[in-house]
C-alpha cells in the first residue's frame, strides 16, 4: 500500500477509526541512527518519498515535528474539501428538477463541521503512523535540522546519518503581509479557516487566490457574512481570465461582497476575541468577527540548518529536474513538494516524491540516471508542462498546462479555441441553466495541446482527460478519434475539436 492510501481507506469507513486513543505506533521505535535515506517532513511528499525509496530496497527514516500527514491532511486539502463538498452538492442539486425543494434551506453547519472533523482525522495521526509501521519506515518525532553533509539532528539532540540522501520535504506556511496591526490582531490563516469549530458571523477574507476563493465559498455557505478583498482586478489570476469572472459572478450571487483593487492599510483588534477592524483607506473601514489572510505561502526552510551545507536559509529550495538541490557538493541533498516552489499542490508533491525516490535509488545503485530523457523515470517534467489543478469553488475551475497568456509569454505560436460548456447536452442535463466555459490552447507548430481550462459545475472530474492529452502530447488529429460518451459533459471535447478543425 502506498503512502496516503492507508489513511484514505480508514477515512472512507466513517472517519472514527483514527479518532481513538494514541496507541504504541505514535512514538519513536528503537531505531538505528544510520539510514540510507533521511526524509525531513512527513507531509504527503515526505511520506511518498520514504515509501518509494523503501520500496526500492533502501532503509528510510521520516522526521516529523507535528502530525504525520502534513498540512494537506489536517489544515488544507482534506478539511477544506470536506467543507466544500456539501456546498457544491447542494448548489448542483438545487438546479436539478425534482430536487430543488429537497435541498432548500441552509446547510446543516454542525453536521458539515463534524464531517470536516472526521476528514481531518480529528487532528490525530494514528492512521498515518500505522501505515508507516506497516510499510517498515521508521519515524522519529521532533524538529529535524541539517548539521553538515548527510547529518541531521533532531530537537538538537539525537543525530541521524544518511548513507545516500537527505530529502527536505518540509512544505510551506502561510505568509502575513506587513500591515500595521495585522500580526497583533491574530488573524485566521488557512489553518484556522480549515479547522474552526464555529461559523463567524462576519468574515473578511484577504486574497483572491485559491485559498481565498475556496474559503469564502465555504464559510458563506455555512452562514457567515463574507467580504472578499482582492488587491488586483479579479479572482484566481493564475487561470484564464474567464474563470475568475464566472467564479466572481457566482460568489456575488451567493451573497459574498467582493471588492477588487483594494489594499489593507491597517488592522485593529481592541480586545482578544473581539471584533476586528480592517482599514482600507480614510473613512473606509470594515468591522468583522474574523479576518482570514490568504495571501500566499513561504517555504519552511528558515530553521533547517541550510547554512551548514552552504545554502541560504529562508528561501525556496532550488532543485533540478531530478529534485536534487543545486549547489550542494556531493549531490546528496534533495528537495520535494511545496518547499521547492515548483508547484504547490499535493499531487505534484507526490509526483516529485516518486521521481526523487527513483533517482535516489538509481544513484545509490550506480544505475545511470535518465536526466536527459524528458519524460523518463527520473525527471519531474510534468511540473513544467502539465500541472493540473482543480479549484473546488462553485462552480469548479480546472486547468492543466499553460494558459493562453503563459503560452504566448513562452514564445509558442498558438491558437485559442473557446466553447460554451452550457451548450453541451450532458451539461444541460447535469444542471438547469448550466453556466460554464472551456478553452484549449493549441501549439500550432506541433499540433498538440499546451493547456486546457474548464469552469463549470462538475468539471473537476473532467480534468484528467485534458491532463492525459497535454502530458502525452497527443496530436490533435488523434484526439479526433477519442470519442466522448453521449450525453456527458465530456462532449465538450468534440465541440472544441470541431471548432479547431472548422467543421
Ligand atoms: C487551505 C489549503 C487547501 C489546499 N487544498 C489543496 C487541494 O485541494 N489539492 C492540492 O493538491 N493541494 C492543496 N493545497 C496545497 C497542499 O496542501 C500542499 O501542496 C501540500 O500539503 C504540500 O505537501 P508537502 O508534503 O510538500 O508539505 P506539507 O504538507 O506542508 O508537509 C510538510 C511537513 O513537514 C513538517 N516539517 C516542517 N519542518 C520540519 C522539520 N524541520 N522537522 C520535521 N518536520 C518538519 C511539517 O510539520 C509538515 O508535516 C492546499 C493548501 C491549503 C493551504
Ligand atoms: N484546490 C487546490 O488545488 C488548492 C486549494 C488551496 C490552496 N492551494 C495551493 O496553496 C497555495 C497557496 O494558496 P493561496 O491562495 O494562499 O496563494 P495564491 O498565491 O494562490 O493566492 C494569493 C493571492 O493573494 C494575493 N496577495 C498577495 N499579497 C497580498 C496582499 N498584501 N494583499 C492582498 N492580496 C495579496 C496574490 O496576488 C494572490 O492572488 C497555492 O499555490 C495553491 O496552489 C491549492
Amino acid at each position: 500500500m502506498s503512502a496516503n492510501r492507508a489513511s484514505e481507506a480508514t477515512r472512507a469507513t466513517d472517519g472514527t477509526e483514527t479518532a481513538g486513543g494514541g496507541g504504541p505506533a505514535g512514538g519513536d521505535r528503537a531505531a538505528p541512527d544510520t539510514y540510507d535515506v533521511i526524509v525531513l517532513g512527513g507531509g504527503p511528499t515526505g511520506e511518498n518519498l520514504a515509501d518509494r525509496v523503501h520500496a526500492a530496497g533502501l532503509s528510510a527514516v521520516l522526521v516529523e515535528h507535528e502530525l504525520v500527514g502534513g498540512e494537506c491532511s489536517y489544515w488544507a486539502c482534506m478539511p477544506s474539501k470536506a467543507l466544500l463538498r456539501p456546498v457544491t452538492a447542494r448548489s448542483e442539486a438545487s438546479r436539478v428538477p425534482g430536487l430543488k425543494d429537497a435541498v432548500a434551506g441552509p446547510l446543516d453547519a454542525p453536521a458539515v463541521l463534524a464531517h470536516r472533523d472526521a476528514f481531518a482525522s480529528y487532528w490525530k495521526d494514528d492512521g498515518q503512523v500505522r501505515w508507516l509501521d506497516s510499510a517498515g519506515i521508521d519515524l522519529v518525532r521532533g524538529r529535524g535540522r541539517l548539521d553538515g553533509p548527510r547529518r541531521v539532528t533532531v530537537d538538537g539532540g539525537r543525530t541521524l546519518v544518511a548513507r545516500h540522501a537527505v530529502a527536505v520535504c518540509t512544505g510551506s506556511r502561510p505568509v502575513l503581509p506587513d500591515v500595521p496591526g495585522l500580526a497583533e490582531a491574530k488573524p485566521w490563516t488557512s489553518r484556522d479557516a480549515t479547522s474552526s469549530k464555529t461559523v463567524p458571523g462576519r468574515l473578511v477574507v484577504v486574497g483572491g487566490g485559491v485559498v481565498g476563493v475556496e474559503m469564502a465559498t465555504a464559510w458563506r455557505a455555512l452562514g457567515a457574512s463574507v467580504t472578499l478583498l482582492v488587491r488586483g482586478d479579479g479572482l484566481l489570476p493564475r487561470m484564464e481570465p474567464f474563470v475568475g469572472h464566472l467564479v466572481a459572478e457566482s460568489l456575488a450571487e451567493a451573497g459574498v461582497f467582493l471588492r477588487t483593487g483594494t489594499e489593507v492599510r491597517e488592522v485593529r483588534r481592541e480586545a482578544p476575541g473581539g471584533p476586528v477592524t480592517v482599514v482600507l483607506g480614510p473613512g473606509d473601514e470594515i468591522v468583522a468577527d474574523e479576518l482570514l489572510i490568504a495571501t500566499g505561502r513561504a517555504p519552511r526552510t528558515e530553521d533547517l540548518g541550510l547554512e551548514t551545507v552552504g545554502l541560504t536559509p529562508g528561501g525556496w529550495l532550488e532543485v533540478d529536474d531530478t529534485l536534487r538541490a543545486t549547489g550542494v557538493p556531493g549531490g546528496w541533498l534533495y528537495g520535494a513538494g511545496d518547499v521547492n516552489h515548483r508547484a504547490l499542490l499535493t499531487h505534484q508533491g507526490k509526483y516529485q516524491a516518486r521521481i526523487a525516490g527513483a533517482a535516489i535509488a538509481a544513484r545509490a545503485r550506480g544505475v545511470p540516471i535518465l536526466e536527459s530523457d524528458r519524460w523518463g523515470a527520473h525527471s519531474a517534467s510534468a511540473d513544467r508542462h502539465a500541472v493540473p489543478q482543480v479549484v473546488f469553488s462553485d462552480p469548479e475551475a480546472a486547468a492543466v498546462g499553460l494558459s493562453a497568456a503563459e503560452a504566448e509569454r513562452a514564445g509558442h505560436r498558438i491558437r485559442v479555441v473557446d466553447h460554451d460548456l452550457g451548450a453541451v447536452a450532458g451539461a444541460s442535463l447535469y444542471a438547469d441553466g448550466y453556466r460554464g466555459r472551456a478553452r484549449m490552447v493549441v501549439d500550432l507548430d506541433r499540433e498538440v495541446l499546451l493547456g486546457v481550462t474548464f469552469v463549470g459545475p462538475g468539471v473537476g472530474e473532467l480534468l484528467h482527460s485534458a491532463t492525459v492529452a497535454v502530458a502525452a502530447e497527443v496530436p490533435v488529429e488523434r484526439l479526433w478519434h477519442a470519442v466522448p460518451a453521449y450525453p456527458t459533459i465530456s462532449e465538450i471535447w468534440l465541440r472544441l475539436l470541431e471548432a479547431y478543425r472548422g467543421d
